[in-house]
């Protein structure tokens, strides 16, 4: 007896006796009870009823009775019963009832050893008859579950399904359906073609094909176009009828979805998943051409296939578009039909694609199902309810899980305003309302389901509403329960697709950018990188600085040194754009250095000074002197000060010449910064000179001034080196920095000389310095004099 035709059989006598899933939880008296009424209404009132009615009472005596049946119940005829099904299942019962599940020591030594497929049949077949005739067949103390495992195990390692798909099917069909399902499943399914009735008549076509050697049917009583291929002498995939876009290959079931959609003459009509285009070229073939096709999919490389079949078939009233069809209500809307034949899981197709059997796993069922509930929910949104002739969705995968279908199916019932209606076909199995886990809504029913082992044709699902209206409901708090599972893998969907629709924004965006700014786009971008450098290369400017100050003030204790730090960050925080702070910061530190040095020159004067007081009274003259001296040293800082500020004014009135004008600015500020300097050491020595005619003690003084102002000129080496770096950084000449290091440390006169021989020369550089000079040495002159008065009157 061949495999198909043993289960077969096994079946027939027990048609009623399978739906129980593998795994199912019920407590196994009651799982025999309904098993035992099963058989009995198959083996037709035999005296096991009897046997098995009487013994229901008492539990699991059934086989007790049938093992230790008396005489007078085989005169009753149970031993017929019996021989009844040893007939049926061709060996005797005692071999089902010694039959022992092989231990885990013997299933690792088969592995290892590989499966003997014979053997494997022949356990297969005997477990799966124990289960069907659990009762009477089981071996006692053996519970349902062990056989269950043991069938998963085997039919996984017979037919080369992984773990989770045969769980999948073991929880789909029922028993003596599920092998017969596998088994159809190995086997290929027959060749169909659709006749294209835009190009020629099914019956031309079939003559056409006859004539080539092709052996061929009409397909079936509910297709009047699909031709059934039984042999063919030539490649059917390239006749010349083929090739003039006569016919389409094509699955059977691939017929349905298009069949329920029944898509009539000048309707708008969607199909959001429509390469490589068999169901779109059926679409326009009953839409005789007119209206409006709009045919999508996502995937460019299975758009050209689409597009070659539309001009293959003579398809005229198609406009084919590439869209993700999640978006598609934002693209376009208002068809009066839909179609979603959804991206899918395939496991009706494994005949065609035995790969199916062990690439799929719980992953990829969860993430297909929440694009499939998203798909279906656009293409709803994409149907105007309001349509005069349509307002209908149809949805369909060639795949059978219950996930993928009626789950998706009942999501859009709760989310949207539509209801199932009948599909129009009258063949298939309803759809299935309640699961293993789940309950759906009634109407589920409505739904057809196609499967491979029934119908001879790829396994389908279809489904087809009708949407009463265009308003969307608000989600209900209920919600929330129905989509446990999957509530997170719907939360990361969402994210990728929000993430998606960024990107496509920001391409957008750019693309803009490119096509009408171009140009200033790059320019805004090469000012921000100059700005970054300018502001980097300030900050380092001022880390430099500040840590030179720091060293200063390290050495200096005074009060005034620190007063002298906290100044600058007054104005910084003052200054209200950053370009501006660092701007000012520069030109504050600067006059900050500058008054540092002078401040340190001043105060060791002053200790000197206070030393010569204690020794005599004179010096008080001289100190009241240098305090003016001071003031009219702050009273010239000032002058700077404001050329500085002229000079920004014009900075920012001509901001392309900004570098030329800072790079004179800093010019201007060394000069003015340098005469500030040898002004005032000129008009100390010349206090001095004049001290020291008066008084001769004053010439120890004098020594001490000496080595004073030696201190000062390596003092001003330092702000020298600092105006070095920055003059580095702004690639000047260091001809003028060696000069003046060179007359630093030349004797006070040689250097009195050297830069009264440098003040005029670079004075001739700039005009305004002149003026500036000119006044000075005005005011100088008065303040002499008025020196000379106060020193008379003294006298
Ligand atoms: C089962 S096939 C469609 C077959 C087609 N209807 C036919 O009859 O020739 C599923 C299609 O869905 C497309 N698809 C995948 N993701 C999609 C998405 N997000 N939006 C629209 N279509 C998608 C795939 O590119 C694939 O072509």
């Amino acid at each position: 007896m061949s495999k198909s035709n043993f289960f077969q059989e096994v079946s027939e006598s027990n048609s009623s006796a399978t739906s129980e899933s593998s795994s199912s939880e019920i407590s196994s008296q009651d799982q025999d009870s309904e098993m035992i009424s099963s058989t009995n209404q198959k083996l037709k009132e035999t005296e096991i009823e009897i046997i098995q009615e009487e013994n229901e009472e008492e539990g699991e005596g059934v086989e007790l009775e049938l093992s230790s049946g008396s005489d007078e119940d085989e005169e009753n005829g149970e031993d017929g019963s019996l021989s009844q099904i040893s007939d049926l299942l061709g060996t005797d019962i005692e071999e089902f009832q010694d039959f022992v599940l092989p231990t885990e020591e013997e299933l690792t030594l088969e592995k290892q050893m590989g499966a003997d497929l014979e053997k494997l049949r022949e356990r297969i077949n005997k477990v799966l008859s124990i289960l069907l005739n659990f009762n009477i067949l089981r071996k006692k103390g053996v519970p349902r579950k062990d056989y269950v495992t043991q069938l998963k195990y085997d039919l996984g390692m017979y037919y080369g399904y992984n773990e989770f798909l045969l769980g999948l099917f073991f929880d789909l069909l029922p028993l003596n359906e599920l092998v017969e399902f596998l088994e159809a499943n190995e086997k290929p399914r027959p060749v169909t073609i659709r006749t294209n009735t835009l190009k020629t008549r099914r019956s031309d076509l079939a003559k056409a094909l006859l004539n080539r050697g092709v052996n061929l049917d009409p397909l079936s009583k509910w297709s009047s176009v699909g031709l059934i291929i039984y042999e063919s002498q030539v490649p059917i995939g390239a006749t010349p009828e083929y090739l003039a876009g006569h016919y389409m290959l094509q699955s059977a079931s691939s017929f349905i979805p298009i069949v329920a959609l029944q898509p009539k003459e000048n309707e708008k009509i969607l199909d959001m998943c429509a390469a490589p285009g068999g169901k779109t070229t059926y679409i326009a073939q009953l839409m005789r051409n007119t209206g409006t096709l709009i045919a999508n999919d996502p995937q460019r490389e299975r758009l050209t296939s689409l597009v070659s079949n539309c001009h293959r078939m003579g398809v005229t009233n198609c406009t084919v578009v590439q869209y993700d069809g999640r978006q598609f209500p934002k693209v376009m809307g208002g068809f009066d039909r839909v179609l979603i034949d959804s991206p899918c899981l395939g496991l009706g197709v494994i005949a065609r694609d035995n790969s199916i059997k062990i690439s799929k796993n719980k992953d990829e069922i969860w993430k297909i199902v929440q694009l499939q509930k998203q798909l279906l929910l656009s293409a709803i949104d994409s149907v105007n309810a309001k349509s005069k002739t349509g307002g209908i969705i149809v949805y369909s995968t060639c795949s059978l899980s219950v996930e993928e279908n009626e789950w998706v199916v009942d999501y859009a019932l709760k989310k949207r305003n539509v209801k199932l209606v009948e599909t129009g076909i009258s063949f298939g199995d309803p759809g299935i309302p309640k699961s293993k886990y789940r309950r759906f809504h009634p109407s589920i029913k409505l739904c057809k389901r196609i499967y491979p082992h029934k119908l001879n044709m790829d396994g389908f699902f279809i489904a087809k509403f009708i949407k009463y209206s265009n308003e969307i409901p608000k989600p209900k708090t209920n919600d929330k329960n129905e989509n446990t599972n999957g509530k997170n893998q719907n939360k990361i969907q969402n994210k990728k697709y929000n993430k998606n629709k960024k990107n496509i924004n920001l391409n957008n965006l750019l693309i803009l950018n490119q096509s009408n700014n171009l140009d200033k786009a790059l320019k805004n971008k090469q000012q921000d990188k100059s700005q970054t450098n300018r502001k980097r290369k300030i900050e380092k400017l001022q880390e430099q600085k500040n840590k030179k100050i720091e060293k200063v003030n390290k050495k200096g204790k005074g009060k005034k040194e620190e007063n002298m730090k906290i100044e600058p960050k007054k104005n910084n925080e003052k200054s209200p754009n950053k370009e501006k702070k660092t701007k000012k910061n520069n030109k504050v530190e600067k006059n900050q250095s500058e008054k540092k040095i002078k401040n340190k020159s001043t105060k060791k004067e002053k200790k000197m000074y206070t030393k010569k007081n204690k020794d005599d009274k004179k010096l008080k003259q001289t100190k009241k002197e240098k305090k003016n001296v001071k003031k009219e040293i702050v009273k010239k800082q000032k002058i700077p000060k404001k050329e500085k500020k002229e000079t920004e004014k014009k900075n920012e009135k001509s901001p392309n010449k900004e570098k030329k004008t800072k790079k004179n600015n800093k010019v201007e500020k060394n000069q003015s910064e340098k005469k500030i300097k040898n002004k005032s050491t000129k008009k100390q020595k010349k206090m001095t000179t004049k001290k020291n005619k008066d008084d001769k003690k004053l010439k120890q003084t004098k020594k001490e001034k000496k080595n004073v102002k030696k201190e000062n000129v390596k003092k001003q080496k330092t702000p020298n080196k600092e105006k070095k770096e920055t003059e580095k950084n702004k690639k000047k000449s260091p001809k003028k920095e060696k000069k003046t290091q060179k007359n630093n440390k030349t004797k006070k006169n040689q250097s009195e000389k050297k830069i009264k021989n440098k003040s005029p020369k670079k004075e001739k550089k700039s005009p305004k310095d002149k003026k500036n000079s000119k006044k000075t040495t005005k005011k100088q002159k008065k303040e002499k004099q008025s020196r000379k008065k106060k020193r008379k009157n003294l006298k």
